[in-house]
């Protein structure tokens, strides 16, 4: 992308053109946003954030990802169109003037880059039709392949038979427990330690020097939920009136945009145990505001959700982010 001009924020876009758009992005905005390497992935691609700040030093800040799994398209088309909205809004939104004023925000897009690579990858589809040159491995046919759905990274290890750890089962808190799964093969696979995945290592190192986040949002889809700790267990959290209502009116102002229902409460009552999560990690690690949403649609396209969704899913949910946000300056 030599501008973000020519960039259409109502498609889908693949590994390169997103970090394309990143440098393109950066520049333009380079009063306000700078990119940050944290790691590398598995693969050893860049593991890429976004810092959105007005100055000051290691101000109190929020971090957001998105793209954790990687078929989950819609998150990743969300967070591009949050980051040009943020600067779009500095200056003119006093709400989110007075957040950027005192707090800093952290923007990981894509946060498993080879499982995302990978989703845009064509499989060698049995008796696919091939190139003139008769070459098995050549797919010359577009369109969908069984790689779409991938979720996990693409980590391997020696004597494992199936590839990939679920980047949302590997973080310390209640890891191991009710809700992953301790099978290479399952989709829910934890990995073989606590933050054995780089993808994860990275967030981990990156908040913990930080010590100064005090918001996380970890960004999902589908089922249309907005949740907070704990996955690991039906215990309620500590501040469980005041995340309750923070999440009923972030639900209510991302209603208010297209109609879209979120229902809301804490991952273990409102979704399922799923155990080893960013947020749990989040909280337990003393960041008290910490939301997982559940992005569109209930089902109707799932995964698949359609290009035309993008903007509008992404109005919506800016509304939910933007009052988390606000909550936490004033908190
Ligand atoms: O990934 C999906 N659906 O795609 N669902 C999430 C649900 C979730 C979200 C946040 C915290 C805990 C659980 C999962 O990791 O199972
Ligand atoms: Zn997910």
């Amino acid at each position: 992308e030599r501008s973000t001009s020519s960039f259409s924020y109502s498609s889908y876009h693949t590994l390169e053109e997103i970090y394309s758009w990143i440098d393109s992005f950066v520049t333009e905005h380079a009063n306000i946003v700078s990119k940050i390497q944290i790691g590398q992935s598995f693969e050893n691609r860049s593991i890429l954030v976004l810092k959105f700040s007005t100055g000051g030093f290691q101000r109190q800040a929020i971090w957001i990802d998105t793209g954790i799994h990687s078929r989950e398209w819609i998150t990743h088309a969300t967070g591009i169109w949050t980051a040009d909205k943020i600067v779009s809004e500095y200056g003119k939104d006093c709400i989110l003037t007075n957040i950027l004023d005192t707090m800093d925000i952290f923007l990981e897009i894509v946060s498993n880059p080879d499982g995302f690579a990978f989703t845009h990858s064509m499989a060698r589809m049995s008796g696919a039709p091939t190139s003139g040159n008769g070459l098995s491995n050549q797919v010359i046919h577009p369109g969908l392949s069984q790689n779409r759905l991938w979720r996990k990274n693409k980590s391997s290890r020696p004597g494992v038979a199936c590839i990939g750890v679920d980047l949302n089962r590997n973080w310390k808190s209640g890891f191991g427990g009710n809700g992953s799964n301790d099978n290479p093969c399952s989709e829910t696979y934890h990995g073989p330690y606590p933050h054995s995945e780089p993808e994860v290592s990275a967030i981990v190192k990156f908040i913990t020097d930080h010590r100064n986040i005090k918001a996380l949002i970890s960004i999902h889809s589908y089922s249309q939920m907005l949740m907070y700790p704990y996955g690991y267990s039906l215990e309620p959290v500590s501040s469980k009136e005041e995340l309750c209502n923070l999440s009923k009116s972030a639900a209510q102002a991302l209603y208010k945009v297209h109609g879209m229902q979120y229902t809301y409460g804490s991952i273990s009552t409102t979704l399922y145990m799923a155990s080893g999560v960013t947020v749990d990690w989040a909280y337990d690690s003393g960041i008290k505001y910490s939301f997982s949403f559940e992005l569109r649609d209930t089902g109707q396209y799932g995964f698949l959700l359609p290009a035309t969704q993008i903007i509008p899913t992404a109005q919506e949910t800016w509304m939910a982010i933007r009052t988390i946000m606000i909550h936490t300056l004033n908190h």
